[in-house]
């Protein structure tokens, strides 16, 4: 009878707590959305299914500035290019920081990195550090030898595999792993290794549609859960694996002073150099890492295999892209960035893919830190901010025939990737923009480019163009469900 009444106790008091502290509803008028259920909104409208698809539906009813519940979080939906260039460009400080996420919590030191920090001056700092001195142009073109390396050797393996079907995207992410932990640490492949797989693990992780995450107040939830006992175990174990590397760096720096090889040598340039207004600890540049690590492994790979899926689905369109490869790299050895800008056609296939396919298809997740108004509705402060980049990239009013892929419609377009097109944003924009465009763009671009170059490419077992499977996972990207394999057929040039 004590256990009894004691459970009524607990149950009364969720409820009485979920109904006067968690369940106060906004004031103002909000956007519309679909009905929602109590305590839980309008999880089950989006769990389990594929989120930029769900809430392109949901927007084609009710309308392109949506409210969802999700839980505790009251979130809007942007689902057209002229809401988002609103909320991306007129309200961007207004909604330029993130919502609070466990894992900046507890993995990226407090929320001390770009991904998930804060705006403010520190964040200004640090992704200021980030775009101009570790994943600027000159920086990325430095990195050209890291990236040659790793291509060719990947090209010699699948010569040496020749008419054996190539799993493109283990193929291609282990040449990709090489070229981010070269770029930010030297050749250390033991740390390489681990780092990756915890990095991996993290990815899951991080994926946002856990159910804890919708229920930020109810700490206990992210206990059941293990939540942060497995967040805590990758954080413990990132920072251990960084200290063995940082404590070898700078000893190697005192014998051979300092020098720019790799990104961990500017970011100890810059931290010994002093004079900034938030001075950066060991700590800060670990999250920084991590965020390179999470930001430019998938990314790259993702924009990879979709582009190289769809040219295989339209033999015409790789047959183009092959013949100008071809043409542009007659009888060269390396090829350099400059090469890449006379593959006019390549580009237009990447960005077509990018468009149906972006890594990231919902930008990441903001949050209002002000006040603002859009159409006429209300969004208070602390609302969470989802822009549907895949609704904007394939609304019919800005886009003919928008769910086709057909590449020939960016040759006579000046559409680009720097975030000025909001029917266009594989790389977000405004202040939240991704810093690693050139670097990700770069070794999708030479990849691809060297695939087709050297490799004339078949589907096998007799699978044809149009049986391929385009279902896709989602995560925090979007990958294809079914990896993409390949069968190289022809090696280029032939001697
Ligand atoms: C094809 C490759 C890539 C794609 C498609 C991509 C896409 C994106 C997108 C859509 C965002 C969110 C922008 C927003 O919310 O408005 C983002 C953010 C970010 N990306 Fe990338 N990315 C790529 C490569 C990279 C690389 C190579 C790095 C670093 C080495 C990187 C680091 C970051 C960081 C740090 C952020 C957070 C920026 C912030 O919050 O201010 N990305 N990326």
């Amino acid at each position: 009878m004590a256990l009894y009444i004691t459970f009524l106790f607990i149950v009364s008091s969720l409820v009485l707590f979920y109904f006067f502290v968690l369940n106060q509803k906004p004031k103002g008028k909000l956007p519309p959305g679909p009905p929602k259920l109590p305590i839980i909104g309008n999880i089950p409208q989006v769990a389990g299914k594929l989120p930029h698809h769900v809430l392109r539906d949901l927007a084609r009813k009710y309308g392109p500035v949506m409210h969802l519940q999700l839980g505790h979080l009251s979130t809007i939906v942007v689902s057209s290019p002229r809401l988002a260039e609103h909320v991306l460009k007129t309200n961007d400080l207004a909604v330029s920081n993130r919502p609070y996420s466990l894992v900046g919590d507890v993995v990226l030191y407090g929320g001390s990195d770009v991904v998930f920090g804060n705006y403010g001056d520190y964040w200004r700092q640090m992704k200021k550090i980030m775009t101009t001195e570790a994943l600027s142009a000159k920086k990325v073109r430095e990195f050209s030898g890291i990236r040659d390396h790793e291509i060719n050797n990947m090209i010699e393996f699948i010569r040496s595999t020749l008419g054996k079907p190539f799993h493109l995207r283990e193929g291609v992410m282990q040449r990709n792993n090489n070229i981010i932990c070269k770029a930010l640490f030297g050749d250390h492949s033991k740390q390489q290794d681990l780092l990756i797989e915890i990095v991996e693990e993290l990815v899951v992780l991080a994926s946002g549609f856990q159910l804890a995450d919708f229920f930020p107040k109810l700490k206990f939830l992210t206990a059941i859960s293990g939540m942060k006992s497995k967040l805590t175990k990758v954080h413990n174990e990132l920072d251990n694996i960084f200290d063995e590397l940082f404590r070898e760096r700078k000893i190697k720096r005192q014998t051979n002073g300092a020098t720019e090889d790799d990104l961990l040598d500017v970011l100890f340039n810059i931290k010994e150099r002093g004079g900034l207004q938030f001075p950066i600890e060991d700590n800060n540049i670990k999250a920084i890492f991590v965020n390179m690590f999470i930001g430019g492994t998938d990314t790259s790979v993702v924009t990879i295999e979709w582009t190289m899926t769809q040219m295989m689905r339209f033999p015409e369109v790789m047959k183009k892209a092959q013949a100008e490869v071809r043409r542009v790299f007659k009888g060269k050895q390396t090829i350099t960035e400059k090469d890449l800008e006379q593959l006019v056609y390549l580009r237009c296939v990447v960005k077509e893919a990018l468009r149906l396919y972006a890594p990231i298809p919902i930008l990441l997740p903001r949050e209002s830190r002000e006040k603002f108004q859009i159409d006429g509705y209300d969004i208070p402060v602390g609302t969470r901010v989802l822009v549907n980049a895949y609704a904007c990239s394939t609304d019919p009013e800005y886009w003919d025939d928008a769910d086709s892929f057909k590449p020939e419609r960016f040759e006579k377009s000046a559409v680009d990737f720097m975030g000025r097109n909001y029917e266009y944003l594989p790389f977000g924009t405004g202040r939240r923009i991704c810093p690693g465009i050139t670097f990700g763009l770069n070794v999708a671009e030479i990849i691809i480019a060297k695939l087709i170059y050297h490799f004339d490419w078949e589907l096998p077992n007799g699978l044809s163009p149009k049986d391929i499977d385009l279902s896709e996972n989602f995560g925090v990207v979007a990958d294809k469900k079914v990896p993409l394999e390949i069968i190289p057929t022809r090696y280029y040039p032939m001697s």
